[in-house]
């Protein structure tokens, strides 16, 4: 089973506008409502491409409620814990020429809350998967996901970490099977700006070096890096299209990674799916379905397995 855990979910608000003036009342030409939030949407497009996915996290009020029905209506099983305060967080996405995102603080998660989401994950076991993505409220300790997988060290459950600076780096002694952070998320990691491939590489080979055995680098517009646990580097660039969203671009990739990896076993389709379900989904106006994926992919899509 592939489990998703995201602490702070959403319920997205993505509207589209001609343009956006602060101070005025403004217009919008589209709107619509989508579960969200890192792992919800891992979940939402492994369902899309074919795994059905456990999604855990923690919910509240009548937002909770509406995001545990979206991700049933796109397949996912959920398992969240409820919160007695607050209200599940509307992200407001906006897209008027350039994105704008507005993201909420999203409701306090107590000790004893986090201890019912230790309990539903000490039900993992041997070739499992955990997505653990996204960031954590302010109210929670920033080594929350390096707590997490030192319970499950040692079980075999393939973890991958879509995550931030020390939340990220806190993690890397337990060797996570795949982070993702962008060009910029490695730079900032470092206290460096990184220009070139070459850059990337060689300080992406340092997130290695402290213990994950597989490190993605998303790069938007300009594709993707990957270093395996094999020692190999493989570099793609994304096909061609017009960007219509790129919000939810990262977590798309993550699933297509994932999806190439359980299906076929072998990094280089992984990747290579990975990048095509990013560009899909930065190419619609939400999260990519298989169709997107299959018209962006270069190959035939029965040797991704879809
Ligand atoms: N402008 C774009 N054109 C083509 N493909 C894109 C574009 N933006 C994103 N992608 C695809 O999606 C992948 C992930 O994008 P990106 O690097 O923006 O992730 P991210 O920073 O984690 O995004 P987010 O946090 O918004 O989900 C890229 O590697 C690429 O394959
Ligand atoms: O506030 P966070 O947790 O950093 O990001 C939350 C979020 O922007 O990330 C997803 C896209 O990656 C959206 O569905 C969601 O609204």
């Amino acid at each position: 089973m592939i489990y998703t855990v995201t602490f702070n979910p959403s319920l997205d608000y993505v509207i589209g506008a001609e343009k956006l003036e602060p101070g005025k009342i403004n217009r919008t030409t589209r709107e619509n409502i989508y579960p969200g939030g890192k792992g919800n949407n891992v979940s939402v497009v492994l369902s899309n491409l074919g795994h059905k996915s456990k999604a855990l996290g923690f919910v509240s009020g009548f937002t909770g409620e509406a995001l545990e029905k979206m991700l049933d209506d796109f397949g996912c099983y959920t398992d969240f814990i409820q919160l007695d305060n607050g209200f599940t967080r509307i992200n407001v996405k906006i897209n008027a020429g350039e994105e704008t995102e507005i993201n909420g603080q999203g409701p306090k998660i107590s000790e004893e809350a986090i201890g019912k989401l230790y309990e539903k994950l000490d039900v993992l076991t041997k070739g499992d998967v955990l997505v653990l993505a996204g960031s954590i409220p302010n109210t929670l300790p920033e080594d929350i996901y390096e707590r997490i997988m030192a319970r499950l060290d040692g079980r075999g459950i393939r973890i991958v970490v879509d995550a931030t600076k020390d939340l990220l780096m806190n993690v890397l002694k337990y060797h996570p099977f795949l982070i993702k952070p962008n060009n910029h998320e490695l730079g900032d990691m470092f206290g460096v700006q990184l220009e070139t491939d070459e850059e990337i590489i060689e300080y992406a080979g340092k997130l290695k070096e402290m213990g994950a055995r597989n490190v993605l680098i998303s790069m938007a517009g300009d594709g993707a890096i990957l270093l395996d646990e094999h020692g190999k580097v493989y570099q793609g660039r994304p096909p061609k299209g017009e960007v219509l969203n790129s919000v939810g671009a990262g977590d798309s990739m993550v699933a297509g990674f994932v999806t190439g990896y359980l299906n076929t076993g072998d990094y280089e389709k992984a990747f290579e799916l990975g990048i095509a379900t990013g560009s899909a989904s930065a190419f619609e106006y939400w999260l990519a379905e298989k169709e997107d994926v299959v018209k962006l992919l270069k190959k035939e899509p029965e040797l991704y397995g879809l």
